[in-house]
């Protein structure tokens, strides 16, 4: 990719600490009323990999995400980042630590611009409070905004979205909607990444896009990605670890090869509309990792 600017230095771990999950997910249960959306989640996503989360609809993929990010306080079990437990933090809380996330259906405010939008990911991090506003005014507020336009010409140069930073987001294609999103997320300065369904929705050209900068997001930021998402040829090729739920339950959990010739894998996905590429994948018994 071309990119002239250096990308953001890495959050990079000591050694030492590399061994600590980014997030370690550790017996989740969430119920809506009598239906046990996550039943007993156990998972860990290692720093600096990419984990996917896959199951049937309805297996409790959103449940998942919106429980981690703190949409949703969990009944029973407990969720650290980076070894801290968030248990008691609410969503904004989390999403100062470092946990960004984007959604299934795409939130853009669509009559702003594309900078516009990437703009307000920083918000994550602002203070609101009189005492704080009073302090920035002065030397260190220019600075930190001198350092967030740095941090902002940085990821439109990453994304390659340019040429469209003025538009107005409703003009542009799905798939460059979906970048512009993602380009506000890495605003936010995350740890963890989160993504809800990043390419459902796009042409193979934008979905082998999207996976490079998602790619490209973990290798050259240093950023931990979480991902739900249903195209299993993606899942399978840019995956270090991929966790299967089905009906709120773990059923399994590995490398990509060892989950897509897992029997209880293929039978959780006999009925559903992610049967197909699923057995497809095994078919063709390679993803891009064993082709490099
Ligand atoms: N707010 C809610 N109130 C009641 N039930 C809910 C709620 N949200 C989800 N559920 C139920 O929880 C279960 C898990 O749903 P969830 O949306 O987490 O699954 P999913 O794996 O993300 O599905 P999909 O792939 O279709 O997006 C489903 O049975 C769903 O109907």
């Amino acid at each position: 990719m071309a990119s002239n600017v250096s990308p953001l230095p890495k959050a990079g771990p000591p050694a030492s600490a590399a061994a600590v999950p980014a997030l370690a997910v550790q017996d989740v249960a969430l119920y809506f009323g009598g239906l046990r959306a996550l039943d007993g989640v156990t998972f860990s996503a290692a720093q600096g990999s990419v984990t996917s989360v896959i199951g049937p609809n309805g297996a409790g993929k959103t449940s998942l995400f919106n429980t981690i990010s703190g949409f949703y306080k969990a009944n029973t079990g407990s969720i650290r980042f980076f070894g801290d437990s968030v248990d008691r933090l609410h969503a904004p809380d989390r999403a100062k630590l470092g946990m960004a996330r984007t959604f299934q259906n795409i939130a853009l405010f669509r009559g702003m611009t594309v900078l516009d939008n990437i703009k307000l990911g920083r918000h994550a991090h602002m203070e609101t409070s009189l005492l704080d506003a009073l302090w920035y005014f002065g030397r260190a507020r220019r600075e930190e905004m001198e350092l967030r336009r740095e941090i902002e010409e940085r990821i439109i140069d990453f994304l390659e979205i340019d040429h469209i930073r003025n538009a107005p987001v409703a003009a542009l294609s799905y798939g460059l909607q979906k970048r512009v999103e993602l380009a506000r997320a890495l605003a936010m300065k995350p740890r963890i990444l989160m993504l809800d369904e990043p390419v459902a929705g796009m042409n193979r050209e934008e979905t082998e896009d999207m996976a490079r900068f998602i790619l490209d997001v973990k290798e050259e930021w240093g950023v931990t990605i979480l991902m739900v998402e249903h195209d299993m040829g993606m899942v399978m090729d840019i995956s270090d670890h991929v966790v299967v739920l089905n009906f709120g339950q773990v059923i399994a959990q590995g490398e990509p090869r060892e989950i897509s010739n897992n029997p209880e894998v293929i039978a959780a996905y006999l009925g559903s509309g992610d049967v197909g590429d699923l057995r497809a994948r095994v078919q063709q018994g390679r993803g891009r990792r064993e082709v490099a």
